[in-house]
C-alpha cells in the first residue's frame, strides 16, 4: 500500500448510492492532477485528503490511484481553504465570498468560522443573518466530517455517516462510541449486520451484552420474517449463538435478562418455552382478547325479520341460497364474530351480498375492506358498494415500516356496526391487531377468505388459527356453483386442493406443457408472453402474469424478469433508464415496501410512464406517483413475481414454471394459490415430476403462534 496526499480538484463521477467515486486530485507539492477511484462517498472539491491504496493501470482510463481508505484533512493552505469554501459545501458561501474571506483572515479563516463566527460580518456582503446561516452550515458540515473521519479511521466506510448524522445530529459521535448497536434499531437503512461491523471495528467486545442483546433481537426479527410470531427458547439460543459466534450459555444469560426486564416475553406451552418480541406478543394477546370481546358484546339483531329479509333479497336477486350460505347469513346476525371460508366459486361473494342486504335492512352501518387495493376493488364491484383497503379504512399515515401510524384506533374507532373483510387469509398478526384495535365495541366482525391459500407474508397464520381454535363460528362453503364447462380453472383448483392431477385435456384454458430443461422452460415462457399470447389477443403486460415459486435460478422471478424485460420492453434510446440501469421507461414494476407517505404499498403494480434524470413517474390504478432518485430502489420489475406476492390479485392469464430446481417450494397450497389467481387461462410449463411433487406435498410448515390457544383460554404456563 502507498499513500497519497493532495487536494481534490474536481469530481468525475459519484454513484447513486454514494459508495463509489472517481475524482481528480492535485498531489501535494505537484501541479499535475491524477485520477483517484474509491469505494467511499465523493469528497468535496477543495478538500485535502490523505489516501492509502495502490497505483493501477486501467485498460481504458490509464494510470490511476485505487484508494482503499480516505482520511479527510482540514485544508491548511490558504489556497486549499479558499477552494474548499468555494466548493458550495457551506451554505451562504460562493467563490466571491470565499475569496474575500481568505483575503481577510488568511490561513486562520476556518478557525474564525469555528470559534469567532460573529467576525464574519467584517466581510463585505455578510450581514448578521447570513453569518448565522454560514455558521450553522459549517457546524453541520464539521459534525458530519467528524463522523466520517471517526468511521474511516476505524476502517468503516464513511458511507453510513450521512444516515447516522441525519438521525442523531450532533449526538451521533457519542452514540457511536457508547453503543453502536442502537443504530440497528433506530437508523433507517442500518441493520444489525452493519451496526455489528461498525461496533467490532470500533473495538467493542464480541461478548459485549449490548451486542448479544442486539443479536438476539435481530434473530427474533428474522424469525418474524419467516412467518413465526415466537420461537422456542432453544432454537432462539442456537440461532443467536450461530449469528454472533458467541457461547450459548452467554446468550441464555442475556436472554434471561431481556425477559426479566420485559424487553422480550415468554410463554410456556406444552413443555416448551416460547420467546416473543414485544410487538408480536402484544399483537397476539390483543387479537385474542379483542376477538373474544367482540364475540360477547355484539349489538343484538332481530333474527325473525332476517328470514323474511333473506327471502325478499333472494327474490330480488333471482337466486336461492344454498343451505350453508343461508346458515352463514343467519350466523352473521347471531354472532359478533364470524368466519366464512371456501374455495373459488363456492359462493362466498354471493353470501357476503346476502349478509349485507340483511344487516343493512336492520339499519346497521357496514364497512367493507380487504388487504390489497385490487381485492378491495373487486369486492366493491361485486357488492355494488364502496370497499377500501384495510390501510385506508384505518387511515394510515407516515411512519416507519415496522410501526405504521393509523389515525383509527381505540380512541377514534371506525364508524361502523359491522366490519366485513375479504381475503382474510392474507392478514398477518400485526395488521389484524391494528384493525381490531379500531373496531368499536359492539360491532360485528366478519372474516371472509380461503383458508387453503398461502398464509400471509408477515408473521402468524391468523385465519387458520382462528378456525383451529374452534371458538369462533365458522361456515365452510364447499359446493362449487360455477359450471364445469364455464370454468375449468375452478374445477382444477379444487382438484389440486385435493391433491389430484388437474384436467389439462378438455380445455385450452388450462394447459400443462411438458418441457424438460429449465433453460428451455424459461425460453418458452418468454416466447409465450412475447408472441403466442399477444397473437391470441392478450396484452402481455396488462393481461398476463408470470408467477414463479422462487426468486433464484433460471426459472426464478429474477431471471424471468430480466428475460421478459429484454423481450417485451427492450432497451432503446427512446426509453431512458433509472435505478442504475435496472429499470426503464415502459417497464411493469412493483412497489416492494409500504410507503405510507406516498400512499403506495408492498405489492402494488404500476408502469413507468416517465423517466428523466434518474427520476421515475409510475402509473398505478389510483394515480401517478413520482419516485426521486433515492427512492427508485423501492421498485422492482414485475413481469414475473413470486406466488406469495400475487396473493389477493387476479389476472386474465397466469403462466407458471414447475421445475425440479424449485423443489423446496413445490407445495400444494402454492400451486393452488397460483392457479386461483387466473380468470381465463392457466399455462403451466415444466415436468410432470415437478407438478406431481407439488400436488403430493401438503405439508405446510407450522408457524409458531399461540393465537388458537389464547382464544381457547388455555392456561399457557
Ligand atoms: N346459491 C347459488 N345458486 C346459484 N349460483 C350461485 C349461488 N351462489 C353463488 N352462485 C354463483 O356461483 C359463482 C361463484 O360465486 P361467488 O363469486 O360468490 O363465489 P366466490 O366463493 O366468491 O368465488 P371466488 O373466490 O372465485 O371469487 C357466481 O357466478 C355466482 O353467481
Amino acid at each position: 500500500m502507498q499513500s497519497l496526499t493532495g487536494t481534490v480538484e474536481s469530481i468525475v463521477y459519484r454513484s447513486d448510492g454514494d459508495d463509489f467515486t472517481v475524482f481528480r486530485l492535485v498531489p501535494a507539492r505537484e501541479n499535475v492532477p491524477v485520477s483517484v477511484v474509491g469505494n467511499f462517498p465523493a469528497p468535496l472539491v477543495g478538500e485535502e485528503l490523505d489516501l492509502t491504496g495502490d497505483w493501477v493501470e486501467h485498460s481504458r482510463f490509464g494510470r490511476q490511484f485505487k484508494a482503499a481508505s480516505c482520511r479527510r484533512l482540514a485544508p491548511t493552505t490558504v489556497k486549499g481553504i479558499e477552494r474548499f469554501l468555494a466548493s458550495g459545501a457551506i451554505k451562504g458561501i460562493g467563490p466571491a465570498t470565499a475569496a474575500r474571506m481568505v483575503a481577510r483572515f488568511g490561513d486562520r479563516t476556518l478557525e474564525m468560522l469555528e470559534n469567532y463566527p460573529h467576525r464574519l460580518t467584517e466581510i463585505e456582503g455578510i450581514g448578521a443573518k447570513k453569518a448565522a446561516v454560514i455558521r450553522a452550515s459549517f457546524a453541520e458540515h464539521s459534525d458530519l466530517r467528524e463522523i466520517m473521519l471517526f468511521l474511516e479511521t476505524h476502517g468503516v466506510t464513511g458511507a453510513y455517516a450521512g444516515r447516522i448524522y441525519k438521525h442523531y445530529g450532533a449526538a451521533a459521535l457519542a452514540v457511536l462510541k457508547e453503543n453502536p448497536y442502537r443504530l440497528a434499531a433506530e437508523v433507517d437503512g442500518i441493520g444489525f449486520r452493519i451496526a455489528d461491523h461498525i461496533a467490532l471495528a470500533l473495538g467493542h467486545d464480541k461478548s459485549d451484552p449490548a451486542r448479544l442483546t442486539a443479536g438476539i433481537e435481530y434473530a427474533l426479527l428474522q424469525t418474524a420474517q419467516t412467518g413465526h410470531c415466537c420461537l422456542p427458547e432453544e432454537v432462539l439460543v442456537q440461532e443467536s449463538a450461530k449469528l454472533l459466534g458467541a457461547d450459548a450459555i452467554d446468550i441464555a444469560v442475556c436472554l434471561a435478562g431481556l425477559v426479566r426486564d420485559n424487553n422480550l416475553h415468554t410463554e410456556d406451552s406444552q413443555g416448551t418455552t416460547l420467546i416473543y418480541p414485544g410487538l408480536l406478543y402484544h399483537a397476539e394477546t390483543q387479537v385474542a382478547a379483542r376477538l373474544k370481546r367482540l364475540q360477547e358484546r355484539a349489538f343484538p339483531a332481530e333474527s325473525g325479520d332476517a328470514v323474511r329479509a333473506v327471502d325478499a333479497w333472494e327474490e330480488r336477486e333471482g337466486i336461492t341460497l344454498a343451505a350453508a350460505q343461508r346458515e352463514a347469513v343467519a350466523a352473521a346476525l347471531r354472532h359478533g364474530v364470524l368466519v366464512l371460508t371456501g374455495g373459488p366459486g363456492t359462493g362466498k361473494t354471493v353470501t357476503v351480498k346476502g349478509i349485507l342486504a340483511v344487516l343493512a335492512e336492520q339499519g346497521f352501518k357496514i364497512l367493507l375492506g380487504a388487504p390489497t387495493g385490487r381485492a378491495a376493488k373487486r369486492l366493491s364491484e361485486a357488492c355494488g358498494r364502496e370497499a377500501a383497503t384495510i390501510h385506508r379504512l384505518l387511515e394510515a399515515t407516515g411512519g416507519r415500516e415496522g410501526a405504521p401510524q393509523f389515525l383509527r384506533d381505540e380512541r377514534t374507532p371506525l364508524d361502523a356496526d359491522v366490519v366485513i373483510i375479504d381475503e382474510a387469509s392474507m392478514i398477518d398478526i400485526t395488521l389484524m391487531y391494528y384493525l381490531l384495535r379500531a373496531v368499536p365495541e359492539g360491532c360485528r366482525f366478519v372474516l371472509v377468505g380461503d383458508v387453503d391459500q398461502l398464509p400471509a407474508v408477515g408473521p402468524g397464520s391468523v385465519l387458520k388459527d382462528i378456525i383451529r381454535s374452534g371458538t369462533v363460528p365458522v361456515v365452510r362453503l364447499s359446493e362449487v356453483f360455477r359450471q364445469a364447462g364455464e370454468s375449468v380453472i375452478v374445477v382444477n383448483a379444487h382438484r389440486i386442493n385435493r391433491g389430484l392431477f388437474p384436467d389439462t385435456r378438455s380445455s385450452a384454458d388450462f394447459q400443462f406443457r411438458e418441457v424438460a430443461d429449465e433453460a428451455a422452460v424459461a425460453a418458452a415462457i418468454v416466447r409465450l408472453c412475447g408472441e403466442e399470447l399477444p397473437a391470441a389477443g392478450l396484452d402481455p403486460l396488462a393481461d398476463v402474469q408470470v408467477l414463479s415459486p422462487m426468486h433464484r435460478q433460471q426459472c426464478g422471478v429474477e431471471n424471468l424478469n430480466r428475460l421478459l424485460q429484454a423481450a417485451l420492453n427492450p432497451s432503446t434510446p427512446a426509453r431512458p433508464s433509472v435505478g442504475g440501469g435496472a429499470l426503464r421507461l415502459g417497464d411493469k414494476v412493483m412497489q416492494t415496501r409500504n410507503n405510507y407517505g406516498k400512499g403506495v404499498f408492498n405489492g402494488d403494480i404500476g408502469y413507468i410512464v416517465g423517466a428523466d434524470s434518474g427520476i421515475a413517474l409510475v402509473r398505478y390504478p389510483d394515480g401517478d406517483v413520482l419516485y426521486e432518485k433515492a427512492e427508485i430502489d423501492e421498485l422492482i420489475l414485475a413481469y414475473a413475481m413470486s406466488v406469495h406476492k400475487s396473493q389477493g390479485s387476479e389476472y386474465p392469464a397466469v403462466v407458471m414454471p414447475l421445475v425440479a430446481g424449485h423443489y423446496i417450494m413445490l407445495q400444494r397450497n402454492l400451486l393452488y394459490t397460483a392457479v386461483t389467481r387466473a380468470k381465463q387461462s392457466v399455462i403451466l410449463l415444466g415436468t410432470k415430476a415437478a407438478l406431481n411433487t407439488a400436488l403430493a406435498n401438503d405439508r405446510t410448515r407450522r408457524r409458531y403462534s399461540l393465537l388458537a390457544e389464547r382464544l381457547r383460554g388455555e392456561s399457557l404456563c
